[in-house]
């Protein structure tokens, strides 16, 4: 499997586009004529300008309009076909993507357009040039690729091929056993991209809605995999036309476009009809089992109002580093790190964000494989001294440039606790309040990052995305996603912030960069944990009581039980399966705050809550409000 993508799906001008998609690791790119006619050098400087990144031209497109017109038309897109010729024998690629007629004077007929193509092959085995036809999913005769593949076959002309583009595809939902059957050769080159699934006109979907194999919810995986049954091994060239990548930065999304083809060459392969498919080989995607902790830097100054919060809250500093400034505090399954050092890292991290939970590890099934999966999907490592005799964690950098440390039971890295810290044997002021695990870890983005997330977690772990939800701030919408497992050891849930008002957008720019704003602890009985936390001095956030007659009636619930969730400050919801109470702590810092929460069956997070707490987080964080921008 080649890689290449397309100018088209990268902002900026030309030179900085090759200059992302060569940085990415890309071995190929397809001009997008756009793009060339914008840029004022000729056709051989822009040819060399691609070879000198060590790039190859793997398409010019697209050449429009053009079969089964009526005369004079006729006779004039040739002259126009010509001229192209000569563009990309001076760009120096034999490839030129013809995509369906959605001229309204076009004439239909498969055999009128066979012949139109038969005529076009004969011009462009003249110049040694071959030509590949797409069917646009809103093409005027031809919007399905099996006609167009009918089209290409009656042509019978070894320089006239198909050209597959997942988009059109699957946006018309055709069947994609209908690939198995055509000989690899005829097809010239296949597009892919992915796309959210929103019901609306087909062209408007794709021109500014496409989005990265695995980023979307088309079956690209199972498209990929129909075209590599057919022994089909050559480039596969995403074309994402995505109006939030057009103005975003070229070097990041060039990169999770050639991440999102690596993850798809290592999904499809592990399919045994599709082992043509040439991929380098890595390990399976890792199974997270849970999570092992989260780490906090705070300077050493700052760091009793932390551990007041986690006292309250039940935790107990259990052990301490032997050679760091680092305090473990636990409850149940949960670690929190409480880590002072101003060098290293976590020095640096408080640097740049001051206290935050800069940090998390997870547990997975074999943690040196899950960093080579990590890194064979061009995760970036990290890594820092440690002192001898201590265990060295593999880490990568995560959101925010935070960490992501990966540990094992099977190896060393399981008896971390043992080697590298010491019992403290403290007894702890507070009592436990019965906080079990780590339910959830949210991380908040700038909205143009959710997407690199969602595909940085599912591609190195075992984990699938959910639908996102708006959430309504009261001074914007922030959008949310999940990243879980099937068992709920992982669950990540990120929240894109697009302006700096919202209580999401606000802890961006006060921590300067995204991270974890929020942990959630589960217990088995939230009521009897309300009243454990009461007692060691926690006082929850406060919930308008107004919320409280509109949940009694939504959902009919028994006033005495309604009772008990207003006295305690809990939020509930229901879904089909279940129920869920949160309860929240007030901020800490600009917006970090905890959540414990109780899950009875129920799948989701709590969306439709989340307006009420982030009011009351917001009238707590600053009485007379946030600044008005
Ligand atoms: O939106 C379009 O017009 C367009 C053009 C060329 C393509 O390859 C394509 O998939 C779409
Ligand atoms: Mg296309």
């Amino acid at each position: 499997m080649k890689t290449s993508i397309a100018t088209v799906s990268i902002s900026g001008e030309l030179p900085d586009k090759l200059a992302a998609i060569a940085a990415a690791g890309f071995d190929g790119v397809e001009i997008f004529e756009n793009d060339f006619l914008a840029f004022d050098g000729s056709p051989a400087d822009v040819g060399r300008m691609v070879r000198d990144h060590g790039l190859e031209i793997t398409l010019f497109q697209p050449f429009r309009d053009f079969e089964g017109m009526p005369e004079p038309h006729r006779g004039r897109t040739f002259d126009r076909a010509e001229r192209k010729f000569d563009v990309m024998q001076q760009l120096g690629t034999d490839l030129v993507l013809v995509c369906s007629n959605v001229s309204p004077i076009s004439l239909g007929g498969i055999d009128r357009a066979a012949a139109d193509f038969y005529e076009l092959g004969e011009r462009a085995a003249k110049r040694g040039l071959r030509v590949g036809y797409e069917a646009l999913a809103w093409g005027r005769h031809i919007w399905d690729h099996r006609d167009a593949w009918e089209i290409v076959r009656r042509a019978g002309h070894d320089n006239i091929g198909l050209i597959l583009d997942s988009f059109h595809t699957l946006s018309r939902k055709i069947d994609i056993n209908s690939i198995r059957s055509i000989p690899k050769e005829k097809i010239f080159i296949v597009q892919l991209a992915d796309a959210p699934l929103i019901d609306m006109d087909l062209l408007y979907w794709s021109r500014h809605f496409r989005n990265m194999p695995g980023e979307g919810d088309l079956p690209v995986t199972e498209f990929t995999r129909a075209i590599a049954e057919t022994g089909y091994d050559g480039y596969f060239s995403l074309e994402i036309f995505n109006d939030q990548f057009r103005g975003g930065a070229a070097k990041p999304i060039a990169a999770d476009g050639h991440r999102s083809l690596i993850y798809l060459g290592d999904q499809v392969r592990r399919h045994p009809d599709a082992r043509s498919l040439t991929v380098t080989p890595m390990p399976e995607r890792a199974v997270v089992k849970g999570i092992s902790f989260v780490e906090f830097t705070v300077a050493e100054d700052e760091a009793a109002e932390l551990v007041t919060i986690l006292r309250t809250l039940g935790f107990r500093k259990t052990d301490t580093h032997r050679s760091k400034k680092v305090d473990v505090y636990r409850q149940g399954d949960i670690r929190i790190l409480v880590n002072m050092e101003e060098g290293g890292f976590a020095g640096a991290s408080y640097a740049v964000h001051g206290s935050s939970a800069y940090a998390i590890g997870l547990v997975v099934d074999d943690a040196t494989r899950a960093v080579e999966r990590a890194l064979a999907l061009n995760a970036e490592p990290f890594s820092q001294p440690v002192a001898a005799g201590e265990v060295e964690v593999p880490a990568i950098r995560g959101v925010g440039g935070g960490l992501v440390y990966l540990l094992d039971e099977e190896s060393d890295l399981g008896r971390i606790w043992d080697i590298d810290f010491e019992p403290c044997g403290e007894e702890g002021e507070t009592a436990p309040a019965g906080l079990r695990f780590v339910d959830h870890i949210a991380q908040t983005v700038g909205y143009e990052e959710m997407l690199t997330w969602v595909l940085f977690y599912t591609s190195i772990f075992e984990a699938a995305k959910t639908p996102v939800v708006d959430i309504i701030d009261p001074a914007g919408v922030v959008r949310s996603q999940v990243v879980q497992n099937a068992s709920g050891s992982l669950r990540i849930t990120l929240n894109g912030a697009e302006n700096r008002r919202t209580l999401a957008g606000h802890f961006i720019a006060e921590t300067f960069g995204s991270g974890v704003q929020h942990l959630a602890f589960h217990t088995d009985d939230i009521f009897a944990t309300a009243t454990a936390l009461r007692k060691n001095g926690f006082r929850p956030l406060s919930i308008s009581p107004n919320y409280y007659d509109d949940v009694e009636a939504r959902f009919g619930l028994e006033p005495e039980l309604t009772e008990k969730l207003r006295a305690e400050n809990i939020l509930y919801d229901r879904d089909e399966r279940g129920e869920y109470f949160q309860l929240y702590s007030p901020t800490y810092g600009e917006g970090f705050f905890f959540e414990i929460v109780e899950r009875r069956d129920y799948a989701g997070y709590g969306a439709v809550n989340a307006i009420f707490r982030i009011a009351a987080l917001k009238r707590q964080l600053r009485p007379e409000g946030l600044p008005k921008l």
